[in-house]
């Protein structure tokens, strides 16, 4: 199948929106599902999401609905854009409404803490009869929907999905390059959510560009360590969905992750800075997983221990930056493939 009648998007947020108005914009049929059936009916009058994306108009082949089956019941392609904490509850909702054989992807970049799960291996898990890929990138659903040029990550073992996703999303403003590994595109997006948030914190200390562009290409290196203990392809995080992700969402307050950094270095609880954030801030939780995995796996990974020290082991943040930069030298090689 390369053309696909009818496209749903599950998740009124600021991604769901913006990925249902590319394939609206593109003249599929397009549903957009969000569970609030109030801001359903507001967007579908008003044809914007005022609440998520306000001032941009959405495409008249847009549908915005609170009824699942109506808009999965006849759909060929399904993305996901809920996140990752109520991933799984959505997908179990969508499973016994889904046509046999439909493209599911998964936008969200973040983990399930059980079993270290990624988001299209809970789609594996749940869905049995799907075709499944995910889509990740440097990509802020703000200026996807101003119609800034925009590059993505479609990845799949299936050649047929993703010809079809090119296909339906591609236009003059969003461009989508092809990769098979699925689980590094995937793991590459949720990581990189750690080090905006360490980089936010540092751009609020005052740290000057010596000290960002360290902080970025040493966080390439921690996740490419990270990535080849769980026998993932580091190579993988030298595309789009790994350092172009990295290098967007660590130089812009337009991240909520960043500004979350941003927050905690002017002193706000964390608690607080995520209530005032208000959407998804994904680096949180997987900065708790990572962590933890990098613990049991022994993998070396100073700023994101560091991070950790600083929002959840109440370590000052002068005393980390010290210790990172005053430490022992031993470990601190250049990165190569030798030495990940
Ligand atoms: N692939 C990519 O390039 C990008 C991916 N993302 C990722 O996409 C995911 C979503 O991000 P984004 O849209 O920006 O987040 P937002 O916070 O803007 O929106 C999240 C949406 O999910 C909805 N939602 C939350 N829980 C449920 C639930 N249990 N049932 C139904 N709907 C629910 C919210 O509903 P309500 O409004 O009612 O609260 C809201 O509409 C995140 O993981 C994010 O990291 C983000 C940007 C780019
Ligand atoms: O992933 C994103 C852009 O690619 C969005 O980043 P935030 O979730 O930090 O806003």
């Amino acid at each position: 199948m390369t053309n696909p009648q009818q496209v749903a998007v599950l998740g009124g947020g600021s991604f769901g929106t913006a990925i249902a108005n590319i394939a609206a914009s593109n003249g599929h049929k397009t549903y957009q599902w969000m569970r609030n059936k109030e801001r359903a009916a507001k967007v579908q009058q008003a044809r914007e999401n005022s609440e998520y994306l306000p001032g941009y108009k959405l495409s008249d082949n847009l549908t915005a609905c609170a009824d699942l089956q109506e808009a999965v019941g006849s759909a060929d392609v399904v993305f996901i854009a809920i996140p990752s904490k109520s991933f799984r509850e959505v997908t179990q909702l969508l499973a016994p409404i889904l046509k046999s054989g439909t493209m599911v992807i998964s936008t969200t970049k973040g983990i399930e803490p059980s079993g270290f799960t990624l988001m299209s291996q809970v789609l594996e898990q749940e869905l049995n009869d799907a075709r499944i890929g995910v889509l990740s990138g440097p990509n802020f659903a703000k200026e996807i929907v101003a119609h800034q040029q925009t590059g993505s990550v479609i990845a799949s073992e299936d050649e047929e999905l993703i010809s079809c996703i090119q296909e339906l999303l591609c236009s003059s403003t969003f461009r989508l390059y092809a990769n098979s590994d699925r689980y590094g595109v995937e793991l590459g997006g949720a990581l990189k959510n750690i080090y905006a948030i360490v980089t936010g914190l540092a751009t609020a200390l005052g740290c000057g560009h010596n000290t960002i562009a360290m902080l970025l290409t040493r966080s390439l290196a921690e996740m490419g360590r990270f990535a080849k203990h769980l026998d993932a392809d580091p190579l993988t995080f030298l595309g789009l969905a790994g350092v172009g992700d990295l290098i967007l969402t660590c130089t812009s307050d337009l991240s909520r992750n960043y500004r979350l950094g941003m927050a905690i270095a002017q002193g706000q609880s964390l608690q607080q800075a995520e209530a005032d954030i208000g959407q998804a801030v994904e680096g949180v939780n997987t900065l708790r997983l990572v962590k933890q995995k990098a613990d049991e796996l022994g993998v070396y990974m100073p700023l994101a221990s560091a991070l950790h020290g600083i929002l959840f082991e109440d370590y000052s943040i002068g005393d980390v930056a010290d210790k990172l930069m005053g430490g022992e030298q031993n470990n601190d090689v250049e990165y190569s493939q030798k030495n990940l």
